[in-house]
């Protein structure tokens, strides 16, 4: 299936205003959150992973102790895609606000 072209800065800024805890720009969308524990950092990523399989497109994870720092890009667009707000928006349903 054809992936979605990447978005201008503009069109990245303006999917970012919709997405109060992610920051970035054309260059990938960056959201960290704090978890209660480690358990529960890896389960977030394996929800995370869930979505990721559904969807075919999956987050950079870098995660320390209970720390997550997620990074969303488009490898293969070199840049931000609908895929990536799409994917910021489902990961803020499972994630802790
Ligand atoms: C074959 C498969 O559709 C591609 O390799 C997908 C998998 N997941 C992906 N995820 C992300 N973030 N970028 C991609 O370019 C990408 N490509």
């Amino acid at each position: 299936m054809p992936r979605p072209p990447r978005l201008s800065p503009d069109e990245v800024a303006a999917g970012l205003r919709a997405l109060p805890l992610w920051s970035g720009d054309v260059t990938g969308l960056h959201r960290t959150v704090q978890l209660s524990s480690f358990r529960a950092a890896v389960e977030a990523i394996v929800a995370i992973a869930d979505v990721a399989e559904e969807m075919d497109h999956h987050p950079d994870v870098d995660l320390r102790w209970r720390t997550l720092h997620l990074t969303l890009v488009s490898h293969s667009e070199d840049g931000v895609s609908a895929l990536d707000l799409e994917l910021a928006r489902r990961i803020d349903e499972l994630l802790p606000g």
